[in-house]
């Protein structure tokens, strides 16, 4: 290492760029333990990719990190804050500051794009209606949605552009962290290069980090810096791509080695 620095000036740099930092977590549904004991640090502008097989506990993560799911051990803390344990109102104001895109979309059917976008600043801000309206308008830009699809609603767009809206709505309040469960889950090969592609564009222009659960090699390849593989109930290792290839674990051969993973490289 350059320079040699001292030990604890080593220390200080990590500290302050985790922007969130979990400790410990247990998280047990009856008598299946999913985590047990689990570590995890994302750096702040990172686009971090969690895999793992199905039922490891990569969507229980993202739900417990954001407040969904309340684990049985541990700590969590974003932006420097332990979230199991501040304020009602202490967490609201945190999670101002993130948005989250679930699986679906899980947009108000009821309300068309705009209005959904529009909800978190009604639920937060005080803001006149002209004003929303014109931030919502950014937002279906932002997301590469033509401006019509503003006045639409959810059942009136195909998939991908479901997929744009939920993320128009996540990005409503401006946050500093998305989090994103499988976000080309169910889109087509071209569709998902396209949503990795505006991912990576928003995260450098907007300097987001990114959370992400994905199975979908490409996009680790595309748009990710570090990848955390969740087995055996906790974060086996964080790397980049590069580093995965030279992990000796059945699990994580298979996924970095496997046809798949040779055809996401291009080879
Ligand atoms: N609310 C819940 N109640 C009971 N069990 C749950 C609950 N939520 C998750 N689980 C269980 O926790 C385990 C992990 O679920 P999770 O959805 O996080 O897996 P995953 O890694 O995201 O899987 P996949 O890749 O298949 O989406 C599963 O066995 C699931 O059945």
């Amino acid at each position: 290492m350059d320079g040699a620095p001292a030990p604890a000036a080593q220390a200080v740099p990590a500290e302050r760029d985790a922007i969130i930092r979990v400790r410990g977590l247990v998280n047990r549904f009856g008598t299946q333990t999913v985590h047990d004991g689990l570590d995890l640090d994302v750096m702040r502008g990172e686009v971090l990719g969690i895999v793992g097989g199905s039922g490891t506990g990569k969507s229980v993560l993202l739900r417990t990190i954001t407040g969904l799911n309340r684990p049985a051990e541990g700590s969590i803390e974003v932006f420097g804050q332990d979230v199991l344990r501040v304020s009602a109102e202490e967490r609201t104001e945190i999670e101002k500051r993130w948005g989250v895109l679930f699986q679906d979309g899980a947009l108000f059917s009821s309300l068309t794009v705009a209005q959904n976008i529009m909800a978190p600043m009604r639920e937060h801000l005080k803001l006149p209606q002209r004003l929303m309206d014109a931030l919502a308008a950014m937002k279906v830009t932002l997301v590469g949605l033509p401006s019509f699809a503003g006045a639409k609603f959810p059942s009136e767009l195909s998939g991908g552009m479901r997929k744009r809206a939920g993320l128009a709505r996540a990005l409503s309040l401006e946050p500093e962290i998305v989090f994103l469960d499988e976000p080309t889950a169910g889109l087509d090969p071209i569709g998902a290069a396209a949503f990795d592609e505006l991912i990576r564009q928003l995260q450098q222009s907007l300097g987001l980090t990114v959370f992400m659960v994905t199975h979908d090699l490409d996009s680790l390849h595309a748009i990710c810096d570090r990848i955390a593989v969740l087995a055996e109930k906790k974060v086996l290792v964080t790397g980049t791509m590069a580093d995965m290839m030279e992990v000796d674990h059945p699990w994580v051969r298979e996924y970095f080695h496997g046809p798949r993973a040779r055809a996401a490289q291009g080879g």
